[in-house]
């Protein structure tokens, strides 16, 4: 194995061991051979040392908080020169995730020279993502995936052609060869990358110290052992997970323990993207963020980061800070996303007391323009595997450095969020009489939001979940995305013991909106699915389905792709590999560069199976928004609906002959 590049790193200041013992009272050398280079530390058998678990809790045990460890005094890493000397060949990303998957994509796009590889222990997964049907869905994920993961074709321009006399005949011809690949691989991987994301989930503790606020690092710690036991000396370790404020120091005492005296680099670059968004947001980031030791391999590994995004991304919008700046940073993004969502939902129930309308209140606030107008939409609360659980860890945080004013402060958030499911199950429960025996509730939407098939930590969960104790005789449930095994899953997870599920329980999946809702005493909007939106004129609908509709056609060539990266422009050279980038032009290269086929399905393949039974009963078609007056037309009277979204318009659905109840606004019927 050659060694890394960033092997030339000077070395940095690495704190001291913790005292490991061994279980067998060895000295920790190993018989087996070294998975690593021969200049290397003994290999250590991870398995036979216990670390501490790590948990928010786990401050550095070197740190004095009065001596910043890392002063904010930063070089510029954009400099040129510092630029030009480090540059990344082979890139692992840990986790194919929601974040890991897409932000890997997306670099191997703008970074053709660079041979991205992402692993994870899952291989039902890393098999999605080399497929057909990506794990994921993500609008405009499917051609970045194709365009990296399998290259591109096209014909090459008259004057190259002349320059390769031997392939004058070919018309199409590899234009870019791939550099984006998935792997369950992880150790080999690790060993021959110069860089590592780290993309793991960084979940809730559910049991222990801890339990409920504070982080479980059990993924993350799993990684950085790999990482430690196989990577090259010098190597890049990024963490893209979000994880509490001074977990690098966590990862170098991981690192220290099992590679004694050999050198990493520890970079924070936290992920600002949104399901739903996801490639947008990569695309075109408000910021990235790099956290980094102010030491010189610090910086270089900084620059070596910068180097990668800056093939796209303007190089003013690459922010250099301090480590633990950036960690905390994560955080304090989400929760103040957060915040803005409880603080116009603590209005939204004033609103229904008062006859004021929480929509009106938030577009008169948001015209300020010290305030602005996102983050302002009243609803079911936050939901998603991300704001819940960052305050949450943040609140943990903040009791663990003994400053409960300020974990009671963001503790509220949480509260609120919780409210706001609350009393909206209950007005759904209060208007049906207070008892919901005999009744069927009709559910449209479980994913956390719109145009996301992720069905974790839903706010429909918390109102099912309220729902179910009023014993109903059905709940149908119908989500455009979500699959039916996620949906249970989560259902399962609120009651192992009880049966929930039809035919023995009330719960049950249908694949339509209209099954869900005949013969229903009440139906609840809880994902703002454009589908389901009614306004006065369906012009506003309209639009979002002509922005869908870029999903569902096959893109054959970079014009197209370029549309469906919501219209941001991709530089034409980054996405070709030498011989063909210096000499073709861009306008060619758009209308000639094409897609490769797509990879062809093992004819037993489920999500083949599963999309032809949906094509065959025409259920499932994100961009059709729903026949209101043909649910008008099947639900039981007085026609109950409840906007969880504040999706729909008061007078529509009224003239349709609905009583609509909408959080934020008094009833109208
Ligand atoms: N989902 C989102 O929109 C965002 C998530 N984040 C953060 O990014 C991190 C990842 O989130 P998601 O992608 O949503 O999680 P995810 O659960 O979708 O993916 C994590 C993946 O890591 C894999 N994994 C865990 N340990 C591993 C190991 N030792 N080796 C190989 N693979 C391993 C798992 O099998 C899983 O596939 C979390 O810290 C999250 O808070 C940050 C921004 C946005
Ligand atoms: O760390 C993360 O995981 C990510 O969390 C959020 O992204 P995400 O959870 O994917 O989606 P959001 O668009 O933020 O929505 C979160 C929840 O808030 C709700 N929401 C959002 C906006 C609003 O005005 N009102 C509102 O109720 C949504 O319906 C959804 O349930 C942040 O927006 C991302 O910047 C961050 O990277």
């Amino acid at each position: 194995m050659s060694p890394s590049w960033a092997e030339s790193l000077i070395t940095s200041p690495m704190t001291s061991l913790p005292s490991l013992s061994r279980s067998d009272g060895s000295t920790g050398e190993s018989a087996s051979p070294p998975a690593t280079p021969a200049d290397m530390s003994p290999y250590i058998d991870a398995q036979a040392y216990s670390l501490p678990t790590i948990d928010a809790m786990n401050l550095p045990r070197h740190a004095d908080a009065s001596r910043p460890a890392y002063p904010n005094t930063l070089p510029d890493i954009m400099d040129p020169d510092t630029a030009r000397s480090v540059s990344v060949q082979r890139l692992c990303c840990i986790g194919a995730g929601y974040v890991g998957g897409p932000t890997a994509a997306v670099i191997a796009l703008h970074n053709p020279h660079v041979r991205v590889t992402v692993v994870d222990r899952d291989e039902k997964r890393i098999n999605a993502w080399k497929g057909k049907h990506l794990p994921i869905h993500e609008p405009g994920l499917n051609d970045v995936v194709r365009a990296a993961r399998d290259g591109l074709c096209g014909r090459k321009a008259e004057h190259e052609r002349r320059d390769y006399a031997n392939h004058a005949q070919a018309r199409e011809e590899s234009v870019r060869q791939p550099n984006l690949f998935f792997s369950t691989a992880c150790t080999q991987t690790i060993a021959e990358s110069d860089m590592i994301f780290i993309s793991v989930n960084t979940p809730t503790k559910v049991r222990g110290v801890g339990a409920g606020r504070a982080t479980d690092m059990t993924a993350l710690e799993g990684a950085v052992r790999d990482v430690a036991m196989h990577a090259r000396p010098g190597t890049i370790l990024v963490e893209k997970s979000t994880v509490p404020c001074k977990t690098g120091q966590l990862i170098k005492d991981i690192l220290e323990a099992y590679r004694p005296g050999v050198s990493f680099s520890i970079l924070s670059n936290p992920e600002f993207l949104s399901e739903g968004t996801a490639v947008r947001d990569l695309m075109r980031p408000d910021r990235v963020i790099l956290g980094c030791e102010s030491t010189i391999s610090g910086h270089r590994a900084a620059a070596a980061l910068a180097n990668l995004y800056a093939a796209w991304v303007p190089r003013s919008k690459i922010a250099p800070i301090n480590i633990w700046s950036s960690e905390l940073c994560k955080l304090t993004a989400n929760a103040m996303l957060a915040q803005r969502i409880s603080s116009i939902n603590s209005i939204s129930a004033i609103c229904e007391r008062t006859g004021a309308d929480v929509s009106e209140i938030a577009k008169s606030i948001g015209m300020d323009a010290r305030i602005g107008p996102q983050f302002l939409k009243a609803g079911l609360g936050f939901g998603g595997s991300c704001f819940r659980k960052d305050i949450a860890s943040l609140t943990y945080l903040a009791e663990s450095l003994g400053l409960p004013e300020v974990a009671a402060y963001w503790q509220q958030v949480i509260t609120m969020n919780n409210f706001q499911r609350d009393r909206f199950a209950r007005s759904v429960i209060s208007s049906l009489h207070n008892t919901l025996r005999g009744k069927k509730i009709a559910i449209l939407g479980y994913a956390f939001k719109k145009d996301t098939g992720d069905a974790r930590e839903s706010p429909a969960l918390d109102v099912i979940r309220i729902l179910l104790e009023e014993n109903p005789n059905s709940i149908a449930i119908f989500d455009p995305l979500c699959s039916e095994a996620d949906i249970v899953r989560e259902l399962r997870a609120v009651d192992s013991e009880t049966e929930i599920m039809q035919p023995r329980g009330p719960v049950e999946i249908v694949s339509d909106p209209y099954t869900a809702c005949a013969d229903s005493n009440a139906v609840l909007v809880l994902t703002d699915w454009d589908m389901f939106k009614l306004r006065k004129s369906n012009r506003a609908v309209q639009s979002k389905v002509e922005e869908h509709q870029f999903d569902g056609a096959a893109p054959t060539t970079i014009l197209q792709l370029r549309h469906k990266a919501d219209k941001i422009p991709v530089p034409a050279a980054t996405l070709l590999t030498p011989p063909h980038t210096p000499d073709m032009k861009g306008a060619s290269l758009e209308t000639e560069a094409r897609l490769m086929p797509e990879p062809a399905c093992p004819p037993e393949c489920v999500e083949c199976k599963s999309m032809a039974a949906r094509s065959v009963s025409k259920s499932v078609d994100i961009t059709e928004p729903v026949d209101w007056s043909r649910i008008s037309s099947s639900v039981k009277e007085p026609k109950w609906v409840f906007d969880g979204r504040g999706i729909l318009d008061a007078s529509a659905m009224v003239g349709k002959g609905f009583r609509l109840e909408t959080l934020g606004r008094v009833s109208l019927y």
